[in-house]
């Protein structure tokens, strides 16, 4: 949240300089406060698990969320049950008369098809569409990332030789960017992908801002000048067994699996691993939050039905 303080005071200068952000009195007499509504379109099978993952994110904030779960109807789940769906989800054509204040789009394993062969490609090109015009911010997530990228902005998928899993060391690029307040120089988060998006794509676009990157597993937060899409390519709401899962999972299918990076103490396998992006996760999506939904989003948010 901001802190609010008198017009003129010498530390309002400093501390805006520092990137903090410092709201003036004449700003915060302004502002009405209402709950933020967000939704999450959930494309993991693990439906469960991953709302357990967003929530406990989005939680983490002063701001009152009202949050509703969607799932794409043009697809039948098979690991979801058609319960929990009918019980706490909803579809894109049951809400899109009202407009929202965010939506993130979690990733989802079909990275290896060509994008057309996915069930629910053609619903998520109309909910990308919508997005433009009816969401103050979308974060997409991993898969997400990159179909967000490829039909926002015609950026290239690539395969990666091997996969890119693991939890690896990212740095800013940029100072002064409202997504990266508080963010340590050197911050950790796991990725978990086979597939990439093309730099060359990215830096060609005068739009798109590469935020954050790793040595090891590249671009990991790339956003549009604007601020109304950002793109995630890495998963900093797993838990920190999720990849031990995914390791585990594989292994058990007989496939020949590389210990996922900079993970399990010495790399044991049999050691639990630490998680060490927790603190950059909480503070990526309360800054998106705050300053990309919150701060950005109008108070009287529905289209006026005449
Ligand atoms: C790159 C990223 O975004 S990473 C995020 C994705 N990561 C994860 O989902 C990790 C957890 N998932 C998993 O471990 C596995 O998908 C499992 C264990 C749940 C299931 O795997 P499998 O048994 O090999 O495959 P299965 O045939 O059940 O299909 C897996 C999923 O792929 C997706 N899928 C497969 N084919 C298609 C298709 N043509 N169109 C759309 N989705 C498809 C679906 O999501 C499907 O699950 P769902 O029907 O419950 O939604
Ligand atoms: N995170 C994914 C990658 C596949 O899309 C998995 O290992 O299940």
């Amino acid at each position: 949240m901001p802190i609010k303080i008198p017009d003129s005071l010498p530390a309002k200068e400093v501390l805006s300089g520092e990137n903090i952000f410092v709201m003036d009195e004449s700003q915060a007499f302004h502002q009405d406060i209402r709950p933020l509504r967000i939704a999450i379109l959930n494309l993991m099978p693990t439906k469960e698990t991953t709302e357990t993952q967003l929530l406990r994110l989005i939680g983490n904030s002063p701001l009152q969320v009202d949050v509703t779960l969607l799932h794409p109807r043009s697809h039948i789940s098979k690991n979801t049950s058609a319960e929990h769906l009918k019980s706490f989800y909803k579809t894109f054509d049951e809400i899109s008369h009202r407009r929202l204040d965010g939506l993130i789009v979690t990733g989802a394993p079909v990275e290896q098809m060509e994008f057309e062969e996915v069930s629910y490609w053609e619903e998520l090109k109309e909910i990308f569409e919508w997005s433009k015009d009816n969401v103050t911010s979308t974060m997409h997530i991993c898969w997400a990332a990159q179909a967000g990228l490829y039909h926002h902005f015609g950026v290239r998928k690539v395969a990666l030789p091997e996969k890119c899993f693991g939890v690896f060391a990212h740095t800013i690029n940029q100072n002064n960017i409202k997504l990266l307040r508080g963010f340590d120089e050197v911050f950790h988060v796991p990725h978990s992908r086979h597939t990439d998006v093309s730099r060359e794509d990215i830096e060609n676009n005068p739009d798109l801002q590469i935020l954050a990157e790793s040595e090891e597993a590249g671009m990991y937060l790339v956003a549009t000048n604007d601020g109304k899409q950002i793109f995630v390519t890495g998963h900093s709401e797993y838990d920190p067994l999720s990849l031990k899962w995914e390791y585990d999972r594989d292994v058990s299918r007989g496939m020949e699996m590389a210990l996922p990076k900079h993970y399990f103490p010495k790399d044991d396998p049999e050691r639990t691993p630490p998680a060490v992006w927790r603190a950059h996760a909480n503070l990526l999506f309360s800054n998106w939050l705050n300053y990309y939904v919150y701060q950005e989003t109008p108070y009287d948010i529905d289209p006026i039905v005449y």
